[in-house]
């Protein structure tokens, strides 16, 4: 599992190894790593090094710096290197003056059309973590007539280097050289961040030093390794019976969906409780289904919602299972219910986790408030709020926990921003609840098969949740193999 602490702890640990560094040390060390990857992309990009040019763009601080070193690293290597200055008298003095000494030149603003014409590669040294803000006219101006790949110091400038919002000018990078960790930019907005390169400085981070990261990535040897396979013992109760309460009789796909996804997620056995038993038994024969919750039999966790129509019906039912002492999954409808009915949860077993999934206009019925600039904020509220986990949809699917942990999805494409794919979800996340993972887990391993199968079910044409449903097990199967190969990051 990958960590990223904000900008704040990072900083804090800086200011540590800093102390006992001697001065410019971590600097140059960073700045190294900048001017090999820009040299990596000059190779890419033209095919060399030597006689190419390269434009930095520098701002008032140590991110300014960094980019002034590189340039003088760039210039041993024979590159001609050019540097607009945003705040002269601010630019980092020692920078400057490496930069100068290397035979660097300082743009002047009537020759920044000329060089960022000619520039094969521009560097973004603006802002990084002290970075407030979208980019101020000065940068915007110059990055407006940028064609060629732009490489960030430690982040793209302009985006905000905690939530990743984007809120005016901000460059958009090919590629990105960050410092000590990554930071949430880089998991948050890594459209904007490009290929990202992690340059490690020896900073103290982790629990073992009493920072813990601010946001956490499953890598597909945790998702591998979370996934239930039965095992010799099994038979079809022992890996935990997942409960569908969902459809009606105006939305029977949802239910087919839903119970689909399970079947195809876990082994083991799916019961289906509601009016749509006859369409889910048509589609599912191995599915248990009965016409109502209360006759259900037993199961080890539900997942309710999807389809399942915000009346009175759909709140008994809700009520039901809440009330059944095992974890629930409470999608779609279910949500609107938890927000119009708030009463529904007096119902909820205390001790049994509950797992919420809404989407932006369910999370704004929820909390009363859309998830704003800063979603894992926002998504860390709602989950003390509700002492629910909480899966907030998007792009990048976000899973916060009660206790204030909160884990990024990786997206792969925007594929299933297509109908009725959040209740695949859902019953991808019914089955392993049911099969006893822990709730948060669940739901992070849950949104990363999802966006798996969506992109295999894509494979860059447009795709439906029948079909995502129908590349589960080629998700999980992609998942057991990568990490066999030992590829754990991927
Ligand atoms: N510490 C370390 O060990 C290491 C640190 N390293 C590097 O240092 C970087 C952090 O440097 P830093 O703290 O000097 O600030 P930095 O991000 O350059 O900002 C400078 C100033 O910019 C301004 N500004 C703010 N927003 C803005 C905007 N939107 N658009 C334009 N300007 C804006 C604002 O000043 P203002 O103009 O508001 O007075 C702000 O103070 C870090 O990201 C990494 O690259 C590496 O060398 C490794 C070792
Ligand atoms: N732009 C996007 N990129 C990646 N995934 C997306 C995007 N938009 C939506 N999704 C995912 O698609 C699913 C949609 O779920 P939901 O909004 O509940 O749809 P439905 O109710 O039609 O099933 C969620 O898992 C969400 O994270
Ligand atoms: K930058």
């Amino acid at each position: 599992m990958r960590g990223v602490w904000t900008t704040a702890g990072v900083r804090e640990a800086e200011d540590e190894v800093l102390a006992r560094t001697p001065d410019g040390a971590l600097m140059q060390r960073a700045a190294h790593a900048v001017a090999r990857r820009a040299a990596a992309m000059l190779t890419e990009h033209t095919g060399g090094v030597s006689g190419r040019r390269v434009l930095l763009v520098v701002g008032a601080g140590n991110n300014g710096g960094d980019a002034l070193w590189a340039g003088a690293f760039l210039r041993n290597r024979g590159v001609g290197v050019g540097a607009v200055l945003l705040a002269p008298e601010k630019a980092h003095a020692a920078g400057l003056a490496a930069f100068r000494r290397s035979g660097g030149r300082v743009v002047s603003e009537s020759d920044v059309p000329q060089w960022t014409e000619r520039a094969e590669l521009v560097v973004d040294g603006v802002v990084g973590i002290s970075a407030r803000g979208p980019l101020r006219p000065a940068a915007a101006d110059v990055f407006d007539r940028v064609t060629a790949p732009v490489l960030a110091v430690d982040l793209p400038s302009g985006v905000d280097p905690d939530t990743g919002a984007v809120d005016g000018p901000a460059v958009h990078a090919t590629a990105t050289v960050t410092f000590g960790a990554r930071k949430p930019v880089h998991l948050l907005n890594p459209g904007r961040c490009g290929d990202v390169t992690l340059v490690d400085l020896g900073l103290p981070l982790g629990a073992e030093h009493g920072r813990s990261p601010e946001l956490r990535q499953l890598d597909v040897a945790d998702v591998a390794a979370a996934w239930p396979v039965p095992g010799p013992e099994d038979d079809k109760y022992t890996q935990g019976v997942a409960g569908i309460a969902a459809g009606s009789a105006t939305y029977p796909g949802a239910a087919v969906l839903a119970a689909g996804a399970a079947v195809r997620a876990t082994s083991g056995m799916v019961r289906y409780a509601g009016p749509a038993a006859d369409e889910v038994r048509s589609w599912w024969p191995e599915v248990v289904a009965t016409g109502s919750v209360a006759d259900a039999g037993r199961v080890q966790a539900w997942a309710a919602g999807p389809g399942l129509g915000t009346g009175r019906d759909g709140c008994d039912v809700l009520a039901h299972v809440l009330g059944q002492g095992v974890p629930v999954c409470a999608d779609a409808d279910a949500i609107t219910l938890v927000a119009t009915r708030p009463e529904v949860l007096d119902a909820r077993d205390p001790d049994t986790p509950l797992v919420l999934t809404p989407h932006d206009g369910e999370f704004a019925r929820l909390t009363g408030d859309r998830p704003g600039a800063d979603r894992v904020a926002a998504a860390r509220a709602a989950a003390r709020r509700f002492d629910a986990v909480v899966l907030l949809k998007g792009h990048h699917t976000l899973v916060a926990a009660p206790d204030g942990r909160v884990l990024v999805n990786r997206p792969r494409g925007a594929w299933l921003a297509t109908a009725g794919s959040g209740d695949v979800l859902s019953g991808i996340l019914g089955g392993l609840l049911a099969a006893g993972l822990d709730p948060w887990l669940a739901a992070g391993a849950a949104a990363d098969v999802h966006a798996r199968a969506g992109e295999i079910a894509a494979a860059g044409v447009p795709t439906s949740a029948s079909q995502v449903l129908m590349a589960v097990p080629e998700a999980i199967r992609q998942v057991r193999a990568l990490c066999d190969d030992g590829s754990s990051g991927a």
